[in-house]
């Protein structure tokens, strides 16, 4: 079983992505300082506790399990929490992802694969978007992550990094056997704030903005189902390993979906009625962010196999779950 170094893999999108590392056959070995992530999500491998900005104890991590490559979640990614420190931001983003990669480096892995987000883009100037889109993004977050792209095309350039970057759309979903889910404090994502109203755990949920430019006045976003993302990281790892070249691709589903929908769709499958408020819009989100992922699945072979029903009914179904 080859080892692969999962950074950030007690948090959401990270867990996914060690239940299919492990279904193709590798180990997920964990680095995590569960700042926000859960050591009961830790189930398919070891977990190592540690930050990412400690070289030393990366070194004794990278010896220890001998990975043949890292795949990296570790973020501060609240773009709110980005927005009031900047700084605290790109300490982790980009300062923890250069002691990773100088760790990874005295190591002698030249295997990563890089958790992007479509706020590499910034304000979008089409209605879909490709990789080929004007990188200007909006805010520290979004920032940090173009920063750590251009490092990985240094590397790249000039050390023989071979990297995937994934710059996915809007996670969502959960494992549909409750296993795992998403597990955030605070909550911000639109979906499990919609679920939370739903089951009665919160009093209404507030769509930020009824005046964009979109059909129904509210916001559009391309939801992909985080199994779907937890895929293209295991067809990533293996495209590395075959000897392939590293790239940047784009990971939505091409489908854009309104708040007003999502509401509907929360109704629909948890079969109680929300109350919704409508509310201002959030500063710096844009109005729509759609996918063009033709590249994903020319070089990776990926398909995005659930459709927003079966990523609202599996998201419902972990919250449901969960006693709180
Ligand atoms: N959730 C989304 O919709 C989305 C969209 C685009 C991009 N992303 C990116 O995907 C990645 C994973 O997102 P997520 O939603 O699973 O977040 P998450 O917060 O659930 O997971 C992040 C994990 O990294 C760990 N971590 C954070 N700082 C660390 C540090 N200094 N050292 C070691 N471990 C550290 C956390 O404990 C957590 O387990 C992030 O890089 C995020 O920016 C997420
Ligand atoms: O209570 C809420 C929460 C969200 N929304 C709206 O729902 C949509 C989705 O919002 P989310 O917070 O779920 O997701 P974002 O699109 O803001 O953020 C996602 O995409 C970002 C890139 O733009 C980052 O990558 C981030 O990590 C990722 O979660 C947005 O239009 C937002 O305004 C509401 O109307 N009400």
């Amino acid at each position: 079983m080859y080892p692969i170094l999962v950074v950030g893999g007690a948090g959401y999108i990270g867990a996914h992505t060690c239940l299919d590392l492990a279904s193709r056959g590798f180990l997920p070995v964990t680095y995590d300082n569960l700042s926000t992530g859960h050591d009961d999500f830790v189930r398919w491998g070891p977990l190592e506790i540690g930050d990412i900005r400690d070289g030393a104890r990366l070194d004794a991590v990278f010896r220890r399990h001998r990975p043949i490559a890292i795949v990296h979640f570790a973020a501060q990614s609240e773009i709110g929490r980005s927005v009031a420190d900047p700084l605290g931001t790109f300490d982790i983003n980009v300062g923890g992802t250069v002691s990773l990669l100088a760790a990874a480096e005295r190591a002698g892995i030249d295997k990563l694969v890089f958790s992007s987000t479509c706020a590499v883009y910034g304000r979008p100037q089409a209605s879909i978007l490709s990789e080929n889109h004007v990188r200007e993004p909006i805010n520290p977050y979004g920032r940090s992550k173009l920063m750590i792209e251009e490092i990985i095309d240094d590397l790249g350039r000039l050390k023989g990094l071979q990297a995937v970057v994934l710059r996915y759309f809007n996670a969502a979903g959960a494992d549909p056997e409750c296993r795992i889910g998403e597990r955030h404090d605070p909550e911000t994502h639109a979906i499990p704030l919609a679920i939370a109203t739903a089951l009665g755990r919160r009093e209404g949920f507030t769509i930020f903005g009824t005046d964009y430019d979109t059909p129904d006045g509210t916001a559009i976003r391309d939801y992909v189902h985080v199994l779907d993302l937890a895929a293209a990281h295991g067809l990533a790892v293996e495209h590395l390993i075959a000897g392939r070249k590293g790239l940047a691709v784009n990971l939505g589903t091409g489908t854009g979906t309104s708040v007003r929908e999502l509401v509907e769709t929360v109704g629909r499958i948890s079969g109680r009625g929300l109350s919704v408020v409508e509310g201002p819009r959030r500063a710096g989100d844009p109005s729509m962010l759609v996918a063009n992922n033709q590249l994903a699945r020319d070089a990776l072979g990926w398909t995005p196999r659930h459709d927003l029903s079966a990523m609202v009914e599996t998201a419902y179904r972990w919250h449901a779950s969960q006693n709180r």
